[in-house]
């Protein structure tokens, strides 16, 4: 069908040759911000490449679901970002994405999660026992680097059991530096290829290599089984790798091969790091700025625990606290701008989309939309109560996306957050240290603060019988 351009979103005219592209380099998320109060929820920026902003719920209806087989992420992402994971779940689509998706979901099931309670558990009771340790000297402290640490060390422990702990640094460095080139590289003007030895693509490409080294190691050490085979496997309890070690493809039955293996324990690292330690890092921030809301969280998460590690069965009982990272994550949403590209000519709310058009779907503007929630700054758990969710649009709350590509790793994005949350909950107070200076959200892939988010620890009296 032929549509006519008059049908084409409304938008500004912004530069005559390059639209608004340098507006979006300056300050991505308030040319957004304004976009929308001014055009609505879908806005059509001109431009070498014109550019969709979306962030209506019935938008993210059609994109995400009723027509999701139409929006795969954009080429230009997946080899971009492929160049760091090669072909996992985040980097393929149609028929490709079907099949890997196929093999990783069921490793993602919630049931096959509760063994890995046990590891939040131990590694975030150990981050709040220093945090009481530091406690004792009332300095200000960045909760930033302590998150990163906690979720890459959960997640590899997570992957590979006790195999990990020699490698840990080594591995820790090379995701942070992959992480950082993926950073420059979606938002770059000038994007060099990897081969081009600047001094960025050199560090990424030792990055890449120390990482594939150690994990090929570790893949490895389990098909032949010996020495580095690990606790898990002995156990029987199985870790992600093993799990993924353990998939079968539904068709023919076969196993994935140590590239596919690869592909999937980096995207891993990749997808589920830095989006968990965002979400903390905001989680503390709220913690500390809205002490009535944690002290209230630390009250229910005593009753429920008495004092001891929190176990995967504690969890829905917790359900303040779950309402409170609920909030957290409509407010800072990790993951807080995605792409999109129809394969073919669509239509979102009666206005023409064509194929090929680049799609940012943003998040953070639908989380902070009035329409849907009224006094969108304002910090209120109680949004996330069942009566006010039953009355709410179900697409206005996407944290995790929707359709068949949300978040694989949402159960157990969930399941860390919450444990770790009631951890620092049983033996820590926050407090703002900020002196009144407000923590600015930075919108790089992930949803960071711009600065340091200073908190002065204090020890929470301990009852008697807790551990
Ligand atoms: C609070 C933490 C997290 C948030 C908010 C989050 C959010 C998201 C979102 C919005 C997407 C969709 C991206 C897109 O389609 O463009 C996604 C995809 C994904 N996430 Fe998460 N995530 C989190 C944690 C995790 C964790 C812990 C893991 C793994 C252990 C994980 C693994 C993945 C993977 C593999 C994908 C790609 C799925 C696919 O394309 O089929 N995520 N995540």
């Amino acid at each position: 069908m032929i549509m006519s351009a008059a049908m084409l979103p409304p938008g500004p005219a912004g530069h005559p040759l390059l639209g608004s592209a340098l507006d979006f380099r300056r300050d991505p998320m308030g040319t957004f911000r304004r976009a929308k109060q001014e055009y609505g929820e879908l806005v059509r920026f001109r431009g070498p490449v014109p550019v969709y902003l979306v962030t209506g719920p019935d938008h993210f209806q059609r994109i995400l679901v009723d027509n999701f087989a139409n929006y795969p992420h954009p080429a230009d992402f997946e080899r971009k970002v492929g160049a760091a994971v090669g072909r996992g779940l985040v980097t393929t689509s149609g028929p490709e994405w079907t099949h890997q998706r196929s093999l990783v979901e069921p490793v993602f099931r919630k049931d096959h999660l509760s063994g890995f309670a046990g590891i939040m558990a131990e590694r975030a009771g150990l981050l709040a026992r220093e945090w009481e340790r530091r406690a004792g000297q009332g300095l200000p402290f960045d909760v930033r680097p302590d998150m990163r640490r906690l979720t890459l060390d959960v997640l590899a422990r997570c992957l590979f059991t006790a195999d990990w702990v020699g490698a840990a640094a080594e591995l820790a460095s090379a995701v942070r530096v992959e992480m950082e080139h993926l950073n420059h590289k979606l938002i770059a003007v000038l994007d060099l290829p990897e081969w081009v030895p600047t001094p960025r693509n050199l560090r990424f490409t030792r990055a890449r290599r120390t990482m594939d080294r150690i994990v090929f190691e570790l893949i490895g050490a389990r098909r032949t089984g010996g020495a580095g085979v690990g606790e898990a496997m002995r156990s029987g309890r199985g870790d992600l790798l093993a799990m993924l070690m353990a998939a079968r493809d539904p068709d023919t039955g076969g196993a994935m091969s140590d590239q596919q293996l690869r592909d999937h324990v980096t995207t891993l690292f990749i997808a589920g790091h830095e989006t968990a330690a965002a979400a903390l890092s905001w989680l503390c921030h709220c913690l500390a700025t809205y002490p009535e809301v944690a002290e209230q969280a630390a009250e229910e998460v005593g009753q429920v625990l008495g004092g001891r590690p929190p176990a995967i069965g504690d969890l829905p009982r917790l359900r303040y606290l779950r309402m409170v990272i609920q909030e957290v994550l409509r407010l800072y949403p990790p993951l807080w701008q995605v792409a999109r590209t129809p394969v073919e000519d669509d239509e979102l709310g009666g206005h023409h989309v064509p194929a090929g058009s680049f799609l940012l779907l943003n998040t953070f503007l639908l989380h902070r939309d009035p329409v849907y929630w009224p006094e969108p700054e304002r910090f209120d758990p109680e949004r996330f109560s069942r009566a006010a969710v039953a009355d709410r649009l179900r697409f206005s709350y996407l944290p995790y996306l929707a359709g068949p590509r949300h978040c694989v790793g949402m159960a157990f994005a969930t399941m860390e957050l919450t444990i770790v949350a009631a951890c620092l909950l049983q033996r820590v107070r926050l407090t703002s240290a900020q002196g009144g200076r407000p923590v600015e959200a930075r919108p790089d892939m992930t949803l960071n603060a711009r600065d340091a988010i200073s908190v002065i620890a204090a020890a929470r009296t301990r009852k008697a019988g807790a551990l």
